[in-house]
């Protein structure tokens, strides 16, 4: 092994990961430790990112520091075929910078008080700044968002390595699509927090249920280079020629697995058309010599919960993408897929628990405790107000599936002195917002509502989730569940079911691959059945 230049002992590890390995599609999934890191390994010089970024002259020394850190080391793998070349990760990088995110960019994060990546994200950024299409898969509340954001912050708008050259200002360059009107806010939010107040035109949202003309007239007078939001609303726009997006670099389905629901798929077909340059077909032709900017768009899709229709979309509309979890990287194309139709309802050890516990595998915090508690139907809420009470729940999300019955539950709630409140789609947009932010501030103790906050939502206090009504299936659960337990804080599911729907808590325990505990709620205490 050659000595990298210039780097202490105690940051060489992470700062010489950046791995190019030439790679064969059935060497399985790629770890630092898979790729034997200690044999057959060599620098090759500095990073020479892409042509369009070495035109920018003037550079100033932090870009050259940056840019210095991105040591390749070429592994020699066996390659069969095509060779596919993959650039690795750092996992577990200590700091922001260590991952090549530029001085500005990593200011901002401080600023903001994130100061280590996670695994994900020690994964996904560098995978990404090199070029790379990914699908980023990782357990709910463990830091997907970022794990874009900071890439496409750190090659557009203002906290980008380098300046302009004094070009126009672009047309829009990276493109987010989110399924609600919530998440995308949330999305919104994240890059504000980055840019800064002063900076926040450049980052626009387009979410249904807002007023139309008012968006269309912010892209004139603004011109966002980022812009985040629904498929609906995105698809309408562009279709009405007012949103410019040929000369995009990026585009984010983020929440990937939903967005290929039958609902959005006229809209996703006319976004994936028409945002940026498509992929061309066949093989990535990186090698030594010619890494260079990618004149077509990158492609970036993101979800804990990746079933099979998910690497399909990866491989149809991105080129040779890579899956970037928590400590792993690995090629697409390894990815095989399970036999069998997805369905809860079948029986026990048939080929729908494969798939599904292939899509949902890793989508849980490790922090969670799940329980299931047996109600007769009439006495859900009443178990509810128990179960609050007796886990001693400060921010409670509780789940169910009908408006009428959950407008009632709450009700009731509200009737024995439980500050509770209702949120779901029949609400107006503005009183969606409202009793949103009000939870978030910790204005209100229990939110019941429906599917739609089930994806996404990042609301870091909130210790328990009940399901007062069963999720449709595991992947739903998971969604559910992951709205406690944040990066790394303790959380509890209950689900409250009858006798007869005992056998699908069974199927969810098997499938997600975690243990869900019987209990009941006695004198204001939990109370774990044993044995059940
Ligand atoms: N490196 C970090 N340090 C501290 N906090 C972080 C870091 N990265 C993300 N966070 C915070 O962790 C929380 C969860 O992140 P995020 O919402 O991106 O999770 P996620 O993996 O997308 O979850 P989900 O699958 O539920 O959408 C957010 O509040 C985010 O601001």
């Amino acid at each position: 092994v050659k000595k990298l230049p210039n780097i202490s002992k105690a940051a060489s590890f992470h700062k010489s990961a950046y791995i190019l390995s030439q790679f064969g599609s059935t060497n399985g999934p790629l770890t630092l430790k898979s790729l034997g890191f200690k044999n057959g390994i060599e620098t090759i010089p500095k990073f020479e990112k892409d042509k369009v970024r070495n035109k920018v002259s003037t550079l100033d020394s932090e870009v050259e520091k940056v840019k210095s850190k991105r040591v390749k080391v070429k592994v020699n793998a066996v390659a069969t075929g095509n060779p596919l070349v993959i650039e690795s990760a750092p996992f577990s990088a200590k700091s922001f910078s260590e991952l090549g995110l530029p001085p500005l960019l990593v200011e901002a994060l401080e600023r903001e008080g994130f100061n280590v990546p996670t695994d994900v994200q020690s994964a996904a950024i560098p995978t990404i700044l090199n070029n790379h299409d990914v699908v980023i898969q990782s357990y709910t509340g463990s830091g997907k968002t970022l794990a874009y954001v900071l890439p496409i912050l750190s090659e557009v708008g203002p906290l980008k390595v380098g300046t302009d050259d004094g070009k126009k200002k672009p047309d829009i360059e990276a493109v987010i699509v989110a399924p609600s009107r919530e998440l995308g806010m949330q999305i919104v939010r994240e890059f504000e927090k980055l840019l800064g107040p002063e900076n926040k035109k450049f980052v626009q949202q387009l979410v249904g249920g807002a007023n139309r003309s008012r968006q269309e007239e912010a892209l004139r007078k603004n011109k966002p280079v980022i812009v985040v939001g629904t498929p609906g609303r995105i698809a309408e726009i562009s279709s009405a020629g007012k949103l410019h997006t040929h000369g995009c670099r990026f585009l984010v389905l983020d929440e990937i697995d939903q967005l290929l629901s039958f609902n959005f798929r006229e809209d996703m077909h006319r976004i994936v058309e028409h945002v940026g340059k498509k992929a061309d077909s066949g093989p990535a032709k990186y090698t030594e010599s010619t890494i260079k900017r990618r004149v077509e768009r990158q492609t970036i899709m993101v979800s804990a919960t990746v079933p099979f229709a998910v690497i399909r979309a990866a491989r149809s509309w991105g080129r040779d993408p890579i899956l970037a979890q928590a400590k792993k990287v690995s090629p697409i194309e390894s990815i095989s897929r399970p036999a069998g139709p997805i369905n809860l309802a079948t029986g026990p050890n048939s080929s729908s628990d494969v798939q599904q516990s292939n899509a949902v595998s890793d989508s849980l915090p490790p922090s969670l405790n799940h329980y299931y508690c047996i109600s007769r139907l009439q006495h859900k809420v009443d178990t509810l107000r128990r179960c609050v009470h007796a886990l001693d729940a400060k921010t409670v999300i509780v789940f169910m599936n009908h408006t009428r019955q959950l407008k009632d539950a709450v009700f009731k709630l509200q009737a024995r002195g439980l500050n509770a409140e209702e949120l779901h789609g029949d609400l107006g947009k503005l009183t969606r917002s409202t009793i949103l932010k009000k939870f978030k501030k910790g204005e209100i103790r229990v939110l019941v509502t429906n599917e739609l906050s089930a994806r996404g939502l990042d609301v870091s206090d909130c210790d328990l989730v009940v399901n007062v009504d069963l999720p449709t299936d595991s992947v739903h659960y998971a969604h559910r569940a992951g709205r406690t337990g944040r990066l790394g804080r303790r959380g509890s599911v209950v689900t409250i079911c009858e006798e007869s729907e005992v056998f699908v808590i069974r199927k969810l325990q098997k499938q997600l691959g975690v243990s869900i505990q019987s209990c009941e709620f006695a004198d204001g205490k939990l109370v774990i059945e044993e044995g059940k």
